[in-house]
């Protein structure tokens, strides 16, 4: 791990005031822990390819005591009233507001978004304790009508127990606080395995968990790397006192977890891939349409699941519809999101890029036409891709299909609502309402 040196020379070259919330350790049961032979993996800017700090990656046998030990803090912690919880969550809360800059700092350093982006992350992560905060005090069941007199049907809200939970590098704070928030105000405990790409920012809420008073085993933070991931996800799976994995990341591992967590039956709650559909009528506010295409598509450099993937257009604004979200998109800015009026960083890793640079063959070995950007842009850092708008996308395109996750803009023309709604539905992935 870094070493205290390198660490308060890492906070001073970032600005960043409270170095306390820097950690390159484990948390296990309230404590940083090193490991008798604490092996490590490197921690780097995506905008420039630097290792930044060296975090240990947890052996599988200190996981596994992790576990045991959040289950030991399960039987006592289920116990607490929802105000003690409430209580808990709302001064973590609390410490993250004190400490926004530095959180969004981190965020911004160790996943490459641009800093306003990161601000947004951070509001949007300790939202979420607060509103769990509120909701722990009125966790409440039902009392049910019986169809027979001589009974009364009431239920009972419990914790389910240790929760193991599993997230990704694109909100690196946010998806923790999203579903450690949930499980706190439950009075489930929880074993956290953050992305291998971001570590410090879920570290950093570990510090402030233990500020704020969490008890020991109550909150557990495994940082692995990638080779260690697929033995953490299958042991989180496959463990017999784990009883609910909660999961944000691609359709592919998904489908990996719910498999091995047939043996345990486990609950699960998972957030995985999409291919929103972004539709543009000829009678729509064209400036309004514009705006809001580039701040859905291209937000994080298209790296989030609410991201719109294909963009249909209708034929009549078609020509103008092109034109300006072609201007508008030269002229954001690309670069170091800590840099002053930079809009879009780099992508997270190579396959990133090499997801984008295939879609974008592939369209246009089919007839698109390249309206803006087009290829990588190795000249701001080894995983910048330019951002980049296509026009005349053909139907047969794999972006019509596949999830880019990436600053790719495909513009796909249509005639008639009837044709577009059926182009747009015309995806494995389901609609959530039951509207369409
Ligand atoms: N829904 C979301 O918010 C979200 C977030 C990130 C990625 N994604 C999806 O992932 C794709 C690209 O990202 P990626 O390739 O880094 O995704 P990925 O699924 O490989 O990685 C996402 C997270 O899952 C973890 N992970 C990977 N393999 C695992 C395993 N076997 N067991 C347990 N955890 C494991 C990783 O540490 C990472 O943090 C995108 O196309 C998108 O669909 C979705
Ligand atoms: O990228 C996906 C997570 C973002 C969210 O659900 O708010």
């Amino acid at each position: 791990m870094s070493t205290a040196a390198e660490i308060k020379a890492f906070a001073t070259k970032y600005g960043i005031k409270n170095v306390n919330l820097i950690q390159t350790k484990p948390l296990i049961n309230g404590k940083w822990v090193t490991p008798a032979k604490a092996e490590t993996f490197a921690v780097d800017d995506p905008a420039t390819g630097d290792h930044l700090l060296h975090v240990i990656n947890t052996p599988v046998d200190l996981v596994e005591q992790s576990i045991k030990d959040a289950k030991v803090a399960f039987d006592s912690f289920k116990k607490t009233t929802g105000r003690y919880r409430g209580g808990l969550l709302k001064k973590l809360h609390a410490l993250m507001v004190e400490n926004e800059e530095d959180l969004a700092k981190l965020c911004t350093i160790e996943n490459g978004k641009a800093l306003p982006d990161s601000r947004g992350e951070i509001k949007y992560g300790y939202s979420f304790f607060e509103w769990f905060s509120e909701e722990a005090p009125r966790i409440n069941g039902d009392n049910i009508s019986s169809a027979d007199a001589n009974r009364r049907i009431l239920t009972y809200k419990q914790p389910v127990g240790v929760v193991g939970i599993l997230t990704p590098w694109n909100f690196p704070t946010a998806m923790i606080t999203r579903k450690m928030g949930a499980a706190i105000a439950a009075g489930c405990t929880a074993v956290v395995k953050p992305a291998t790409e971001t570590p410090l920012s879920a570290l950093a809420i570990g510090y402030l968990a233990q500020q704020a008073g969490f008890p020991p085993g109550v909150f557990n933070l495994l940082p692995v790397d990638n080779e260690r991931t697929k033995a953490v996800g299958s042991l989180f799976c496959e463990s017999k006192l784990i009883k609910k994995v909660s999961f944000t990341g691609s359709t592919g591992v998904g489908k990996l977890l719910m498999g091995q967590s047939a043996s345990t039956l486990k609950k699960l709650s998972f957030e995985l891939g999409g291919n929103a559909p972004f539709i543009v009528f000829d009678d729509a506010d064209l400036e309004k349409a514009v705006d809001g295409a580039i701040a859905s598509k291209l937000r994080q450099s298209g790296q989030t699941c609410v991201c719109a993937n294909r963009l249909y257009i209708q034929e009549g604004i078609y020509d103008k519809f092109a034109k300006l979200i072609t201007e508008k998109v030269s002229k954001l800015k690309q670069g170091h999101g800590l840099e002053e009026g930079v809009t879009h960083g780099p992508l997270i890793h190579e396959r990133a890029v090499e997801k984008v640079k295939s879609q974008i063959k592939d369209a246009v070995d089919k007839g698109a036409k390249v309206l803006f950007g087009g290829k990588p842009a190795t000249n701001l850092g080894p995983l910048f891709h330019q951002l980049t708008v296509l026009g005349d996308v053909p139907r047969n395109a794999i972006v019509n299909t596949d999830e880019t996750f990436g600053p790719l803009v495909p513009l796909i023309k249509f005639k008639t609502e009837e044709e577009v709604i059926e182009l747009a539905n015309n995806t494995d992935f389901e609609c959530w309402y039951g509207w369409c």
